[in-house]
């Protein structure tokens, strides 16, 4: 068995270059059958939209959502966590179809548009505490979401302080307010509940493999003969993403 890599879109190759860096095969996902084959899985970064309508074509809604059910490992960073959201406020008119099981509410493009992506040194206590290395992670925000609320079985990984003169998110209502926030106000970017990991900005852009060896603990704990489930490459059956991958461009 391997490490799934939900690949209708986005950014699934630097996911499998990641995983690749760390001596473990990342297999792409296609068709709902493919998921048999594989005992976690990562949905990246794209646009959740687009997204969710292949997802909807090729019918994989109803074996995505029996995967997390099944308490399967799963990984959504940026788009992949808003697919995983049980709950996405700033959609685009009529909604998008969401696989659920992540017990928060995400806002879709919280901190804006593609011009204003940025990248920041987030605090990450629990993922150096896990995985060692330097206390902060070079997050990677490219149209990014933010966690807005979650609920009691959700951890905290990661948060942020919200930029001045940001969209917020009025819990009393589910509108959505443009009005200057409070300062020291912060949103989650990073959660976890039970096998559920997500992140809203992008690991397989750096050269940071934190999370994703983090992830792989996860995967490895749950997987039945554990170190089965994780195929080191070069002991997989070669006819597996034959296809050679170009190493990312990678931020330090
Ligand atoms: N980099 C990303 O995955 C951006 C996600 C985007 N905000 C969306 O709605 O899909």
């Amino acid at each position: 068995m391997v490490v799934g890599v939900l690949a209708l879109q986005g950014s699934f190759n630097e996911h499998i270059a990641a995983l690749r860096r760390l001596g473990v095969k990342g297999v792409e996902i296609r068709k709902p059958e493919q998921l048999d084959n594989v005992s976690s899985l990562i949905i990246p970064g794209g646009e959740s939209t687009t997204m969710a309508k292949l997802a909807e074509f090729h019918k994989l809604f109803p074996a995505l959502r029996e995967f997390v059910k099944m308490g399967k490992p799963v990984w959504g960073t940026c788009a992949g966590l808003i697919f995983l959201a049980d709950k996405a406020v700033g959609q685009k008119l009529g909604g998008q179809e969401l696989v659920g099981g992540l017990d928060c509410t995400v806002h879709r493009n919280f901190f804006g548009s593609q011009i204003q992506s940025f990248e920041a040194d987030i605090s990450v206590p629990e993922l150096a505490s896990k995985e060692g290395g330097p206390e902060t992670f070079r997050g990677v925000f490219i149209r990014a979401p933010a966690v807005l609320e979650v609920g009691p079985e959700v951890e905290v990984l990661a948060d942020y302080p919200v930029p001045s003169n940001k969209v917020l998110y009025s819990s009393s209502t589910v509108e959505i307010q443009e009005e200057n926030s409070t300062p020291g106000e912060k949103v989650i970017v990073a959660v976890k509940q039970g096998n559920l990991l997500g992140t809203v900005f992008h690991p397989e852009l750096t050269a940071d493999t934190r999370w994703h060896s983090y992830f792989l603990k996860m995967a490895r704990e749950v997987g039945d003969g554990a170190s089965s489930s994780i195929v080191v490459v070069g002991e997989e059956d070669p006819g597996l993403n034959q296809q050679p991958k170009i190493d990312l461009p990678v931020f330090q």
